[in-house]
């Protein structure tokens, strides 16, 4: 018998009632847009329909669309909130989509391998409480990935009833950047879906980053109001801590998609200098002014910056956190780099041997 997704008919993708207020359909309340369907066509929806990745297990991705909810073999550049276009003859052959946005990091450890965080994500609510988990050095460092993935960065400061202090946080938060909204909340009591409102819309994806602890599992429920289950799973890790190991990808009914991902401790950089230049736009652009076009803004004679911390107008402990961010940036991204050349080179080598062996 012919599945009956087969069939489905995605036409009304395709130009038409645009303009028009309508009920979005149920890919686009899972983050489906005219983006995606640019790069396939209605014959190739109808046989593979898409689905998006909501969930990463470690071999396996659950995926969801219309009518559609399964898991399929995890492939090694797909992460969650990915489109995928579903093979069901072969699902490890489905064909994932061009993202829109994609959020990254730097692994912790040994390896130190590049780590997705997330991906097609709308806005990114980067939460710290109004108490010791606040840091600005942190903030800058979540800003400057958020920033680099062309995402939307709100601040969120959470635990506001805890806290006898609330606008001390709030004006130190607010100074960090000009182009980022801050938002002082109580996750557990203050109506949470009207507060983040004007980013949480039916259609669009957001997510929750921060470290552990500082509200985004409380926040993600209150978005959804009862509407999805947690899924967060307490797992110890080697040190016998708890920690969440959940990395889940919500959609509410009437509303947006979620992305609630665990804890980070540490947010390592890389391939962020646009994010960086963003953060830092007033530094940055200080730095273009300065005499030597390579400027460290250490001791160099005739520097902008340096003149700038001079007369009081730049914060010497932030020029200190920028240069530090750089440098890391710098060290990180080149490294991989190398790697990849490396890599490229290898493959190069793989290719002739195979050629000469034809021979
Ligand atoms: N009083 C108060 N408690 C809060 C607030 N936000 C979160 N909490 C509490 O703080 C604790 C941690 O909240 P979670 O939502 O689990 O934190 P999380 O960021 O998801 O933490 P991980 O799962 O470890 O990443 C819970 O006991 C929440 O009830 C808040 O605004 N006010
Ligand atoms: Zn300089």
């Amino acid at each position: 018998m012919k599945d009956k997704t087969m069939t489905k008919d995605y036409s009304a993708f395709f130009g038409g009632n645009l303009g028009t207020p309508r009920k979005l359909s149920t890919l686009e309340t899972q983050g489906w847009s005219s983006f995606f369907a640019q790069q396939t066509d209605v014959d190739e929806m109808a046989t593979h329909p898409p689905v998006r990745i909501t969930q990463v297990h470690r071999s396996l991705f659950q995926v969801m669309g219309d009518g559609i909810d399964m898991q399929i073999p995890a492939q090694i550049d797909a992460t969650v909130g990915d489109w995928m276009l579903l093979d069901r003859d072969s699902p490890a052959h489905s064909r994932r989509l061009e993202r829109k946005s994609v959020m990254k990091r730097r692994a912790a450890g040994h390896e130190r391998a590049v780590q997705l965080i997330g991906t097609n994500i709308d806005t990114a609510f980067i939460v710290t409480s109004c108490n010791q988990d606040f840091n600005i050095a942190r903030l800058e460092r979540y800003l400057a990935v958020v920033f680099e993935a062309d995402v939307t960065p709100v601040i969120i400061l959470t635990k506001a009833d805890l806290c006898d202090d609330v606008e001390t946080y709030r004006t130190q938060a607010e100074t960090i950047s000009d182009l980022v909204s801050v938002v002082v909340v109580d996750a557990r009591s203050d109506d949470v879906t009207g507060i983040l409102s004007q980013w949480c819309k039916p259609g669009k994806t957001v997510a929750f980053v921060g470290s552990s602890g500082v509200g985004k599992s409380t926040l993600t429920n209150a978005l959804s109001a009862g509407n999805i289950a947690t899924q967060g799973i307490r797992e110890d890790d080697a040190k016998g801590r708890h920690t969440t190991t959940r990395r889940h990808l919500h959609f509410i009914t009437d509303g947006c998609a979620v992305l609630d991902t665990p804890g980070m401790r540490e947010l390592q950089l890389t391939d962020v200098s646009a994010g960086l230049e963003d953060v830092f736009g007033d530094l940055a652009d200080l730095g273009r002014q300065c005499h030597f076009n390579d400027c460290k803004h250490e001791s160099e004679p005739k520097c902008a910056v340096l003149a700038a911390v001079a007369d009081g107008t730049v914060d010497p402990a932030r020029l200190q956190r920028w240069r530090k961010l750089v440098a890391e940036d710098e060290f990180n991204s080149t490294s991989l780099s190398e790697r990849r050349a490396k890599d490229k080179s290898f493959q190069k080598m793989v290719n002739r041997a195979i050629k000469q062996k034809k021979r």
